[in-house]
């Protein structure tokens, strides 16, 4: 359906995309994964011709879109895309939103589009939205209400900006569910996402990019549990994994907790999760300081989230004397240990290295 050879971009001096090659097929779902700014936005941006590409072809069918000839309102007509922030018309009700584009674009009449646009709208659970402003709706809502609307103009392929990563992560659900819905129904789609899990289980295959290029491309359990390249399995590991490394006594507490519950959010672990990992890094850390000693202070915090089992585990190793929380009366103080034990289970302990290694998976709610 697609096909895209030795597709390159350059803004001015910098060389986004250098060299990517791929295919689509219909009724495919692809999800584009990699580090931030390696020009998976780029990349879905050129296919529709937002942006102009600097080099390469990209076909879609026999027709060749970079060519003079190509008639550029029409193949954009063809490829809906939705966007990190919605763009929806602020001036427009929810259903002009969607009629807009049929009775302008495609010549329907307005009875034509409002019914093609009620059951879009019904169909991902805004019938109740038509006379609302997207002002009056919710980021989820808005986002749902996009999704509507690049359906309304029947688009051959949807391409999907990081449709998420604009939400409140309580809405980043409602706007999953939709996807997997049109999956579900056979729409050929591109999805540039950070959501792991949905990138996981939505698409029958995920390009890895990086360096300018599709750098690994495979089935989701190719990349996700088997990736073969280097830099594929560095990213994949470090989704998974959050290290934090403590070297001082007056460490910034307040840093640290944010970016475990960034992590947490990222990986979309519930709330009471998310709060008892804070408390026990807190009492786990409680317990290290003090057996840290005169020794130079030197603590590593792995937080590891396992998606299948959909687990966490904690994983905490220090420098300093053997110390191992669980033996009895190591501790003066018992609470720290009994608060450990009831936030967690399966814990391990083990002295590796001359460092203390304790391990822990965090009780589920
Ligand atoms: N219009 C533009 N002008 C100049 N530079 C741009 C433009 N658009 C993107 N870039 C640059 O191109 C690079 C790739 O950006 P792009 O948004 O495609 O990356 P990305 O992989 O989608 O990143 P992220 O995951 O953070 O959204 C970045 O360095 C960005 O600053």
């Amino acid at each position: 359906m697609i096909k895209v050879e030795h597709l390159s971009k350059k803004f001015g001096e910098l060389t986004v995309l250098s060299d990517v090659n791929a295919e689509i097929k219909k009724g495919e779902v692809i999800s584009i994964i990699g580090p931030s700014g390696t020009g998976k936005s780029t990349f879905l941006r050129c296919l529709n011709l937002l942006e102009v590409p600097s080099g390469g072809n990209i076909f879609i069918g026999d027709t060749d879109i970079l060519h003079q000839s190509a008639d550029v309102p029409k193949i954009r007509q063809k490829m809906g895309m939705v966007f990190q922030s919605f763009n929806l018309f602020a001036h427009l009700t929810v259903l002009e939103n969607l009629t807009i584009g049929p009775i302008k674009l495609l010549g329907w009449s307005k009875e034509q589009a409002e019914k093609k646009a009620i059951g879009l709208l019904k169909m991902v659970g805004l019938g109740e939205k038509i006379d609302s402003f997207p002002d009056e709706l919710s980021g989820g809502q808005k986002q749902r209400v996009a999704i509507a609307r690049c359906l309304a103009m029947e688009p051959e392929i949807i391409l999907f900006d990081e449709p998420t990563s604009a939400l409140d992560p309580t809405m980043v659900s409602e706007v999953l569910a939709v996807i997997r819905r049109l999956a579900k129904e056979g729409m050929t789609m591109a999805i540039v996402t950070h959501e792991m899990d949905f990138a996981r289980d939505v698409s029958n295959r995920v390009f890895y990019m990086d360096e300018g290029i599709i750098y690994e491309e495979g089935t989701p359990r190719q990349i996700f549990d088997f990736p073969q390249k280097e830099k594929t399995r560095a990213f994949i590991h470090r989704i998974r994994n959050f290290t934090y490394h403590i070297g001082t006594p007056n460490y910034d507490l307040y840093a640290m907790n944010g970016e475990i519950e960034t992590f947490c959010e990222k990986h979309v672990i519930p709330k009471e999760t998310r709060n008892k990992v804070l408390l026990l890094v807190e009492e786990l850390l409680a317990i290290f300081s003090t057996g840290s000693g005169t020794q130079a202070f030197d603590i590593d915090l792995t937080l590891s989230y396992a998606e299948k089992q959909d687990s966490l585990d904690l994983i905490m190793e220090s420098a300093g004397a053997y110390l191992n929380p669980f033996e009895e009366n190591v501790l003066s103080d018992q609470l720290g240990t009994t608060i450990i034990k009831s936030l967690s289970e399966n814990m391990g302990f083990q002295r590796v290295n001359e460092r203390n290694r304790l391990r822990l998976t965090v009780r589920k709610p």
